[in-house]
């Protein structure tokens, strides 16, 4: 068994909306386990780094934008395919078409603004959440 450690972000949207807790609670409740959880106002430069993938795409200052318009809850999660069961658990990138039942299908939906506002962000492999968690937490 490995055990993998995925970052989890809830967007300012879903800290907005008080939704943090119920949030926190379902990865918890699906069996992972929470490695250090802090509230941050993140700030251009780090999240020029984390989103450096999205550079050139018509939403990216949207998102940057919208990532700075309030604080961000930052995690780390552990557990054997913790990095899949999130992404699974967070739902589909568009909130309104998300399956009931994930965190975007139930909580979130498009409210027609530049950026799809999606409520939580999840590493989406291995190396990403190595380097995700080196961005928001430090080596
Ligand atoms: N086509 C799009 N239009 C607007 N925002 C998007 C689009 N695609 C992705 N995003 C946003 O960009 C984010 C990239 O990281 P996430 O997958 O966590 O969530 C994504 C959405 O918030």
């Amino acid at each position: 068994m490995s055990i993998e450690r995925t970052l989890v972000l809830i967007k300012p949207d879903g800290v907005a909306r008080n939704l943090s807790g119920s949030i926190l609670a379902r990865i918890e409740s699906k069996g992972y386990s929470l490695v250090e959880l802090k509230k941050v106002n993140a700030t251009r430069d780090l999240l020029e780094q984390h989103y450096e993938e999205h550079l050139g795409k018509p939403f990216y200052e949207p998102l940057v934008e919208f990532m700075l318009s309030g604080p961000v809850v930052a995690a780390i999660f552990e557990g054997h395919r913790v990095i899949e069961g999130f992404r699974c658990l967070a739902g589909t990138t568009d909130p309104t078409t998300a399956a009931p039942g994930t965190i975007r299908g139930d909580f979130g939906r498009d409210w027609g603004l530049a950026v799809q506002q999606n409520l939580v962000h999840g590493s989406d492999s291995v190396d990403s959440a190595e380097r995700e968690i080196k961005i928001w937490f430090g080596a």
